[in-house]
Protein backbone atom coordinates (compact mmCIF):
# COMPACT_ATOMS: atom_id res chain seq x y z
CA UNK A 1 0.00 0.00 0.00
CA UNK A 2 2.37 2.25 1.35
CA UNK A 3 4.69 1.63 -1.76
CA UNK A 4 2.08 1.69 -4.34
CA UNK A 5 1.08 5.13 -2.95
CA UNK A 6 4.78 6.36 -2.89
CA UNK A 7 4.77 4.96 -6.72
CA UNK A 8 1.95 6.45 -7.90
CA UNK A 9 3.01 10.01 -6.63
CA UNK A 10 6.20 10.47 -7.45
CA UNK A 11 6.54 8.72 -10.93
CA UNK A 12 7.33 11.49 -12.28
CA UNK A 13 8.16 14.64 -11.25
CA UNK A 14 10.39 13.43 -7.72
CA UNK A 15 12.81 15.94 -6.47
CA UNK A 16 16.12 15.22 -5.22
CA UNK A 17 15.32 16.32 -1.69
CA UNK A 18 11.95 14.45 -1.60
CA UNK A 19 14.07 11.30 -2.86
CA UNK A 20 15.93 11.58 -0.24
CA UNK A 21 13.25 11.70 2.51
CA UNK A 22 11.35 9.03 0.73
CA UNK A 23 14.47 6.86 0.60
CA UNK A 24 14.65 7.34 4.70
CA UNK A 25 11.86 6.95 5.72
CA UNK A 26 10.62 4.19 3.34
CA UNK A 27 14.23 2.14 3.71
CA UNK A 28 13.35 2.42 7.23
CA UNK A 29 10.24 0.68 7.20
CA UNK A 30 10.97 -1.83 5.23
CA UNK A 31 14.39 -1.94 6.67
CA UNK A 32 16.29 -2.32 3.31
CA UNK A 33 19.64 -1.48 2.76
CA UNK A 34 19.95 2.34 1.60
CA UNK A 35 21.70 1.33 -1.83
CA UNK A 36 19.43 -1.70 -2.50
CA UNK A 37 16.25 0.65 -2.25
CA UNK A 38 17.50 3.58 -4.20
CA UNK A 39 18.35 0.87 -7.30
CA UNK A 40 14.22 0.45 -7.15
CA UNK A 41 13.31 4.03 -6.74
CA UNK A 42 10.99 4.87 -10.02
CA UNK A 43 12.27 6.93 -12.75
CA UNK A 44 12.49 10.40 -12.75
CA UNK A 45 13.74 11.07 -16.00
CA UNK A 46 14.05 9.05 -19.25
CA UNK A 47 16.18 9.33 -21.98
CA UNK A 48 16.73 9.13 -25.88
CA UNK A 49 19.21 6.55 -26.38
CA UNK A 50 22.65 7.38 -28.52
CA UNK A 51 22.35 6.15 -31.95
CA UNK A 52 24.15 3.35 -32.58
CA UNK A 53 23.15 1.64 -36.00
CA UNK A 54 22.90 -2.15 -34.96
CA UNK A 55 20.64 -1.35 -32.22
CA UNK A 56 18.18 1.67 -31.98
CA UNK A 57 15.90 2.49 -28.75
CA UNK A 58 12.80 4.64 -28.66
CA UNK A 59 11.75 5.33 -25.41
CA UNK A 60 8.24 6.57 -25.23
CA UNK A 61 8.26 9.51 -22.46
CA UNK A 62 4.66 9.27 -21.31
CA UNK A 63 4.76 5.38 -21.04
CA UNK A 64 8.36 5.58 -20.25
CA UNK A 65 8.26 1.87 -22.81
CA UNK A 66 11.31 1.62 -24.17
CA UNK A 67 11.32 0.04 -27.75
CA UNK A 68 14.52 -1.71 -28.96
CA UNK A 69 14.77 -2.69 -32.35
CA UNK A 70 17.57 -5.24 -34.06
CA UNK A 71 18.87 -3.22 -36.82
CA UNK A 72 21.39 -5.43 -38.35
CA UNK A 73 20.42 -6.63 -42.17
CA UNK A 74 19.40 -9.12 -43.71
CA UNK A 75 18.40 -11.55 -40.80
CA UNK A 76 19.85 -9.69 -37.75
CA UNK A 77 22.19 -12.67 -37.54
CA UNK A 78 23.98 -12.27 -33.84
CA UNK A 79 27.35 -11.19 -34.28
CA UNK A 80 29.81 -10.00 -31.66
CA UNK A 81 29.30 -6.41 -32.69
CA UNK A 82 25.49 -6.72 -32.43
CA UNK A 83 25.70 -8.43 -28.98
CA UNK A 84 27.98 -5.84 -27.85
CA UNK A 85 25.12 -3.21 -28.83
CA UNK A 86 22.60 -4.77 -26.95
CA UNK A 87 24.65 -5.61 -24.04
CA UNK A 88 25.13 -1.37 -23.75
CA UNK A 89 21.62 -1.04 -25.00
CA UNK A 90 20.62 -3.08 -21.69
CA UNK A 91 22.69 -1.37 -19.41
CA UNK A 92 21.76 1.96 -20.52
CA UNK A 93 17.89 0.90 -20.06
CA UNK A 94 18.70 -0.65 -16.44
CA UNK A 95 20.34 2.72 -15.80
CA UNK A 96 17.32 4.84 -16.68
CA UNK A 97 14.85 2.72 -14.61
CA UNK A 98 12.81 2.57 -17.79
CA UNK A 99 8.99 1.25 -17.13
CA UNK A 100 9.68 -1.96 -19.60
CA UNK A 101 11.38 -2.55 -22.54
CA UNK A 102 10.08 -4.09 -26.05
CA UNK A 103 12.16 -6.05 -28.01
CA UNK A 104 11.71 -6.11 -31.70
CA UNK A 105 13.21 -6.21 -35.19
CA UNK A 106 13.91 -3.68 -38.23
CA UNK A 107 14.17 -6.75 -40.51
CA UNK A 108 10.42 -6.77 -42.35
CA UNK A 109 10.12 -10.90 -42.30
CA UNK A 110 12.95 -12.06 -39.92
CA UNK A 111 12.91 -10.98 -36.29
CA UNK A 112 16.34 -12.95 -35.80
CA UNK A 113 18.52 -15.48 -37.98
CA UNK A 114 20.07 -16.79 -34.18
CA UNK A 115 23.82 -16.45 -33.65
CA UNK A 116 25.06 -15.32 -36.91
CA UNK A 117 26.92 -18.27 -38.56
CA UNK A 118 30.04 -16.63 -39.57
CA UNK A 119 31.11 -16.63 -35.82
CA UNK A 120 30.89 -20.35 -35.21
CA UNK A 121 32.57 -21.39 -38.92
CA UNK A 122 36.23 -21.50 -38.27
CA UNK A 123 36.32 -19.20 -36.25
CA UNK A 124 39.25 -17.13 -34.38
CA UNK A 125 39.57 -18.38 -30.47
CA UNK A 126 40.21 -14.72 -29.01
CA UNK A 127 36.75 -13.49 -30.95
CA UNK A 128 34.61 -16.47 -30.23
CA UNK A 129 35.79 -16.15 -26.37
CA UNK A 130 34.37 -12.04 -26.96
CA UNK A 131 31.40 -13.28 -29.04
CA UNK A 132 30.48 -16.18 -26.30
CA UNK A 133 31.35 -13.79 -23.23
CA UNK A 134 28.92 -10.80 -24.69
CA UNK A 135 26.27 -13.64 -25.81
CA UNK A 136 26.47 -15.16 -21.69
CA UNK A 137 26.24 -11.06 -20.79
CA UNK A 138 23.23 -10.44 -23.09
CA UNK A 139 21.18 -13.23 -21.57
CA UNK A 140 22.10 -12.48 -17.57
CA UNK A 141 21.23 -8.77 -18.48
CA UNK A 142 18.12 -9.27 -20.74
CA UNK A 143 16.85 -12.32 -18.48
CA UNK A 144 17.83 -10.93 -14.81
CA UNK A 145 16.17 -7.34 -15.94
CA UNK A 146 14.47 -5.44 -13.27
CA UNK A 147 12.52 -3.77 -15.80
CA UNK A 148 9.84 -6.24 -17.10
CA UNK A 149 10.15 -7.09 -21.01
CA UNK A 150 8.36 -7.94 -23.82
CA UNK A 151 9.03 -9.37 -27.00
CA UNK A 152 6.79 -8.35 -30.58
CA UNK A 153 8.14 -11.44 -33.02
CA UNK A 154 7.65 -9.51 -36.83
CA UNK A 155 9.11 -12.24 -38.42
CA UNK A 156 11.00 -15.78 -37.84
CA UNK A 157 12.86 -16.33 -34.84
CA UNK A 158 14.83 -19.60 -34.99
CA UNK A 159 17.55 -20.81 -32.56
CA UNK A 160 19.39 -17.62 -30.81
CA UNK A 161 16.11 -15.41 -32.02
CA UNK A 162 13.90 -17.87 -30.01
CA UNK A 163 15.86 -17.44 -26.93
CA UNK A 164 16.16 -13.76 -27.32
CA UNK A 165 12.12 -13.95 -26.87
CA UNK A 166 11.82 -16.63 -24.16
CA UNK A 167 14.45 -14.67 -22.54
CA UNK A 168 11.99 -11.62 -21.88
CA UNK A 169 8.66 -12.18 -20.17
CA UNK A 170 6.04 -12.19 -22.68
CA UNK A 171 4.95 -13.14 -26.11
CA UNK A 172 3.24 -11.45 -29.43
CA UNK A 173 4.34 -13.23 -32.55
CA UNK A 174 2.73 -12.05 -35.74
CA UNK A 175 1.14 -14.90 -38.22
CA UNK A 176 3.27 -17.76 -40.86
CA UNK A 177 6.37 -17.40 -39.71
CA UNK A 178 8.61 -20.13 -37.45
CA UNK A 179 10.18 -20.27 -34.00
CA UNK A 180 12.01 -22.49 -31.93
CA UNK A 181 15.18 -23.80 -30.50
CA UNK A 182 16.39 -25.58 -33.79
CA UNK A 183 20.14 -26.70 -32.42
CA UNK A 184 20.10 -30.12 -31.94
CA UNK A 185 19.19 -30.15 -36.22
CA UNK A 186 22.95 -28.56 -37.01
CA UNK A 187 24.66 -30.72 -34.52
CA UNK A 188 25.67 -28.56 -31.43
CA UNK A 189 23.90 -28.66 -27.99
CA UNK A 190 21.20 -26.19 -26.71
CA UNK A 191 23.67 -23.99 -24.35
CA UNK A 192 22.66 -23.95 -20.54
CA UNK A 193 21.28 -20.50 -20.55
CA UNK A 194 18.88 -21.33 -23.48
CA UNK A 195 17.73 -24.85 -21.39
CA UNK A 196 16.96 -22.33 -18.43
CA UNK A 197 14.86 -20.16 -20.61
CA UNK A 198 12.70 -22.45 -22.80
CA UNK A 199 11.75 -24.67 -19.23
CA UNK A 200 10.79 -21.30 -17.90
CA UNK A 201 8.39 -20.58 -20.67
CA UNK A 202 6.95 -24.26 -21.90
CA UNK A 203 6.40 -26.83 -19.76
CA UNK A 204 9.26 -29.45 -18.61
CA UNK A 205 8.21 -31.94 -21.15
CA UNK A 206 7.32 -29.88 -24.17
CA UNK A 207 11.00 -28.18 -22.96
CA UNK A 208 12.65 -31.66 -23.55
CA UNK A 209 10.50 -32.45 -26.89
CA UNK A 210 10.99 -29.08 -28.92
CA UNK A 211 15.09 -29.05 -27.69
CA UNK A 212 15.52 -32.84 -28.62
CA UNK A 213 13.62 -32.87 -31.76
CA UNK A 214 14.81 -28.94 -32.43
CA UNK A 215 11.37 -28.33 -33.74
CA UNK A 216 10.52 -25.19 -35.18
CA UNK A 217 7.20 -24.45 -34.64
CA UNK A 218 4.58 -22.61 -36.81
CA UNK A 219 3.21 -19.50 -35.08
CA UNK A 220 -0.45 -20.89 -34.15
CA UNK A 221 1.52 -23.99 -33.12
CA UNK A 222 3.79 -22.08 -30.75
CA UNK A 223 0.85 -19.98 -29.25
CA UNK A 224 -0.77 -24.05 -28.35
CA UNK A 225 2.57 -24.97 -26.41
CA UNK A 226 2.67 -21.80 -24.86
CA UNK A 227 6.19 -20.72 -26.45
CA UNK A 228 4.28 -17.49 -26.95
CA UNK A 229 1.22 -15.52 -25.98
CA UNK A 230 -0.27 -14.32 -28.31
CA UNK A 231 -0.60 -13.70 -32.09
CA UNK A 232 -0.65 -10.09 -33.65
CA UNK A 233 -1.96 -9.41 -37.07
CA UNK A 234 1.46 -7.23 -38.27
CA UNK A 235 4.42 -5.67 -36.29
CA UNK A 236 2.37 -2.50 -34.90
CA UNK A 237 -0.19 -4.31 -32.98
CA UNK A 238 2.18 -6.99 -31.81
CA UNK A 239 4.27 -3.75 -30.40
CA UNK A 240 0.88 -2.50 -28.65
CA UNK A 241 -0.06 -5.81 -27.07
CA UNK A 242 3.19 -5.90 -25.63
CA UNK A 243 2.54 -2.38 -24.06
CA UNK A 244 -0.84 -3.67 -22.68
CA UNK A 245 1.13 -6.31 -21.61
CA UNK A 246 3.60 -3.96 -19.55
CA UNK A 247 1.00 -1.35 -18.70
CA UNK A 248 -0.59 -3.87 -16.30
CA UNK A 249 2.38 -3.16 -13.97
CA UNK A 250 1.49 -0.15 -13.53
CA UNK A 251 -0.60 -0.58 -10.63
CA UNK A 252 1.91 -3.27 -9.18
CA UNK A 253 4.50 -1.90 -7.06
CA UNK A 254 8.12 -2.21 -9.13
CA UNK A 255 9.88 -2.98 -6.26
CA UNK A 256 7.52 -5.51 -5.25
CA UNK A 257 7.78 -7.04 -9.03
CA UNK A 258 11.45 -7.13 -9.30
CA UNK A 259 12.30 -8.41 -6.47
CA UNK A 260 9.54 -11.20 -7.31
CA UNK A 261 11.48 -11.66 -11.10
CA UNK A 262 15.03 -11.77 -9.90
CA UNK A 263 13.86 -14.70 -7.13
CA UNK A 264 11.94 -16.81 -9.18
CA UNK A 265 15.23 -16.07 -12.07
CA UNK A 266 17.63 -16.39 -9.55
CA UNK A 267 18.69 -19.82 -9.74
CA UNK A 268 18.80 -20.13 -13.55
CA UNK A 269 20.97 -16.81 -13.33
CA UNK A 270 23.11 -18.14 -10.97
CA UNK A 271 23.92 -21.45 -12.40
CA UNK A 272 25.54 -19.54 -15.75
CA UNK A 273 27.30 -17.13 -13.41
CA UNK A 274 28.90 -20.12 -11.32
CA UNK A 275 30.53 -21.56 -14.79
CA UNK A 276 30.36 -18.94 -17.31
CA UNK A 277 34.24 -20.16 -17.81
CA UNK A 278 33.04 -23.84 -17.94
CA UNK A 279 30.18 -22.91 -20.67
CA UNK A 280 33.02 -21.22 -22.67
CA UNK A 281 35.04 -24.24 -23.04
CA UNK A 282 32.92 -26.72 -23.80
CA UNK A 283 31.12 -24.95 -26.43
CA UNK A 284 34.59 -24.26 -27.88
CA UNK A 285 35.84 -27.52 -27.55
CA UNK A 286 32.51 -29.07 -29.51
CA UNK A 287 32.67 -26.12 -31.82
CA UNK A 288 35.85 -26.60 -33.19
CA UNK A 289 35.41 -30.32 -33.79
CA UNK A 290 36.00 -31.26 -37.26
CA UNK A 291 31.86 -32.89 -37.94
CA UNK A 292 30.56 -30.07 -35.69
CA UNK A 293 32.20 -27.58 -38.39
CA UNK A 294 31.57 -29.66 -41.77
CA UNK A 295 27.58 -29.65 -40.51
CA UNK A 296 27.78 -25.34 -40.11
CA UNK A 297 29.97 -25.28 -43.09
CA UNK A 298 27.01 -27.28 -44.93
CA UNK A 299 24.19 -26.07 -43.64
CA UNK A 300 25.87 -22.36 -44.86
CA UNK A 301 26.15 -23.24 -47.97
CA UNK A 302 22.11 -24.90 -48.31
CA UNK A 303 21.19 -21.06 -46.91
CA UNK A 304 22.72 -19.50 -49.79
CA UNK A 305 22.13 -21.79 -52.35
CA UNK A 306 18.01 -21.26 -51.24
C1 LIG B 1 28.21 -30.56 -29.23
C2 LIG B 1 28.36 -29.37 -30.05
C3 LIG B 1 28.39 -28.05 -29.31
C4 LIG B 1 28.86 -26.98 -30.21
C5 LIG B 1 28.69 -25.65 -29.66
C6 LIG B 1 28.51 -24.61 -30.72
C7 LIG B 1 28.23 -23.26 -30.20
C8 LIG B 1 26.92 -22.68 -30.65
C9 LIG B 1 25.86 -22.98 -29.76
C10 LIG B 1 24.67 -22.62 -29.81
C11 LIG B 1 23.94 -22.22 -30.93
C12 LIG B 1 23.27 -21.64 -31.29
C13 LIG B 1 22.19 -21.49 -32.17
C14 LIG B 1 22.17 -20.58 -33.30
O1 LIG B 1 21.59 -19.53 -33.18
S1 LIG B 1 22.89 -21.05 -34.74
C15 LIG B 1 22.00 -20.20 -36.00
C16 LIG B 1 20.79 -20.99 -36.37
N1 LIG B 1 19.98 -20.27 -37.29
C17 LIG B 1 19.22 -20.86 -38.20
O2 LIG B 1 19.16 -22.07 -38.31
C18 LIG B 1 18.47 -19.96 -39.14
C19 LIG B 1 19.05 -19.94 -40.50
N2 LIG B 1 18.34 -19.03 -41.37
C20 LIG B 1 17.12 -19.28 -41.88
O3 LIG B 1 16.50 -20.29 -41.63
C21 LIG B 1 16.55 -18.24 -42.80
O4 LIG B 1 17.58 -17.38 -43.19
C22 LIG B 1 15.41 -17.41 -42.17
C23 LIG B 1 15.81 -16.81 -40.83
C24 LIG B 1 14.16 -18.27 -42.01
C25 LIG B 1 15.07 -16.22 -43.13
O5 LIG B 1 14.79 -16.71 -44.41
P1 LIG B 1 14.82 -15.73 -45.67
O6 LIG B 1 14.10 -14.49 -45.36
O7 LIG B 1 14.39 -16.54 -46.85
O8 LIG B 1 16.34 -15.28 -45.82
P2 LIG B 1 17.55 -16.13 -46.42
O9 LIG B 1 17.53 -17.52 -45.92
O10 LIG B 1 17.57 -15.95 -47.91
O11 LIG B 1 18.80 -15.41 -45.77
C26 LIG B 1 19.26 -14.15 -46.22
C27 LIG B 1 20.76 -14.10 -46.07
O12 LIG B 1 21.11 -14.23 -44.70
C28 LIG B 1 21.98 -15.35 -44.51
N3 LIG B 1 21.70 -15.96 -43.19
C29 LIG B 1 20.56 -16.50 -42.78
N4 LIG B 1 20.66 -16.92 -41.51
C30 LIG B 1 21.90 -16.63 -41.12
C31 LIG B 1 22.63 -16.81 -39.88
N5 LIG B 1 22.09 -17.39 -38.80
N6 LIG B 1 23.91 -16.40 -39.85
C32 LIG B 1 24.48 -15.81 -40.92
N7 LIG B 1 23.86 -15.60 -42.11
C33 LIG B 1 22.58 -16.01 -42.20
C34 LIG B 1 21.66 -16.28 -45.67
O13 LIG B 1 22.73 -17.15 -45.92
C35 LIG B 1 21.43 -15.29 -46.78
O14 LIG B 1 22.71 -14.86 -47.21
P3 LIG B 1 22.98 -14.47 -48.73
O15 LIG B 1 22.15 -13.26 -48.98
O16 LIG B 1 24.45 -14.22 -48.79
O17 LIG B 1 22.56 -15.65 -49.56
Amino acid sequence: MLLTLFESHTHFFLSMFQKMILTKIISNTLSLHKKQLIEWLPAVRYFSSPTNPLVNVDVNDKSGIAVVTMNRKPVNGLSLELFEAMSKALDDLENNRIRGAILTSSCPTVFSAGLDLNELYQPDKKRFKAFWTTFQDVWLKLYGSSFPTAAAINGHAPAGGCFLAISCEYRVMCPDYKIGLNETRLGIIAPIFLRASMRNTVSNREAEKALTLGTLYSTEDALKIGLIDEIAIYKVKAIERCENFLAQFNNVSSIARSFTKRSLRQKDLEELENCREEDFNIFWSNLIEPSVQKQIGDYMQSLKKK
